[in-house]
């Protein structure tokens, strides 16, 4: 892919995912930047990816050719007016990878920049990211296809024709690496309660989450229902799970909190 000089503003869990993912598949690191106002130019991010560390986001805004802005959303704001105050950003590519900031507020923030919308997961972290892009009518095809291959290199992309579809991802995507962790902890929790070690429960629900997630990847020909099939034999032990969780409704609890994800996320896009 091509390399262009990255300026991360912000350098929490999200980026700190992107940046690992980058480096590991050999994007260069000294073409990287990151910035948070606690970091020590020779701390724990320069230590183990070889990035430039820095605690002033105008420089390193200045010196880049891409920014990528990831903040927490209710810090979005100052950053972004500190930095539009300071900086021309004309001909640089602004990313976000900030939830419930629309292109129209980034627009009253920096101007009219060169900007497109990514809403990434941490799996990024280990190259199995999944992220979505959301693209104005007006930003470059070079533009495009720098950012689609930035983000291939943490995982798969999906590109999302209107700006509400970003909500969506976030909804399946960007919030769900959570609903999964909350299902195995509940897995593990269980486990132990039925006389496993911690270790022995941890191990049984990540190696068949790992096994079953691997399953649905390898069979692209199968729906997951006929992989669910699969396991469930009649009048068998799985079925009764399986009756458990459809009595008490899972498919509309899963409904409902993927619906909470994406309305919380227009909420957001109102008040900040
Ligand atoms: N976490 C996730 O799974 C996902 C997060 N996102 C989005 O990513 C963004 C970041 O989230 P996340 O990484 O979880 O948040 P974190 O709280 O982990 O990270 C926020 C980072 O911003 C830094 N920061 C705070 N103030 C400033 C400032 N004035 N200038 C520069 N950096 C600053 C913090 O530094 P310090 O520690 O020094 O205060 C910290 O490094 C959010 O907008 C979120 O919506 C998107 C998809 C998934
Ligand atoms: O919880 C959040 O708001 C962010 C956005 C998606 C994942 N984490």
């Amino acid at each position: 892919m091509q390399h262009r000089n990255i300026a991360f503003i912000g350098a929490g869990n999200m980026a700190k995912a992107i940046i690992s993912g980058l480096v590991n598949n050999g994007y260069p690191a000294q073409l990287i930047t990151a910035t948070s106002p606690s970091m020590k130019q020779d701390g724990p991010l320069h230590n183990q990816y070889g990035i430039n560390c820095s605690n002033d986001n105008i420089a390193s805004v200045r010196q880049a050719d891409v920014v990528v802005l990831a903040v927490k959303p209710q810090m979005m704001a100052e950053v972004c007016e500190q930095i539009h105050q300071q900086v021309d950003l004309n001909g640089k590519l602004i990313l976000s990878i900030a939830a419930g900031i629309s292109v129209e507020r980034f627009y009253q923030l920096l101007g009219k920049v060169d900007l497109i919308r990514i809403m990434p997961n941490t799996p990024s972290l280990i190259g199995l990211g999944m992220s979505g892009l959301y693209a104005p009518a007006q930003v470059s095809m070079p533009d495009r296809q720098f950012t689609e291959q930035l983000m291939q290199s943490v995982g798969e992309i999906c590109w999302v024709e209107q700006e509400s579809g970003i909500n969506n991802i976030i909804a399946a995507a960007g919030s769900a690496p959570a609903y999964f962790f909350l299902f195995m902890e509940s897995m593990q929790q269980e486990a132990e309660r039925l006389g496993f070690t911690s270790e022995q429960a941890r191990l049984l629900v990540q190696q068949t989450a790992l096994g079953a997630a691997q399953m649905v990847v390898n069979n692209p020909q199968l729906d997951i229902a006929t992989l669910r099939q699969q396991v469930t034999s009649k009048g068998g032990t799985t079925a009764e799970a399986l009756r458990v969780f459809n009595e008490n409704g899972l498919p509309e609890i899963v409904a409902s909190a993927m619906q909470a994800a994406s309305k919380r996320a227009v909420e957001m896009e109102k008040s900040l």
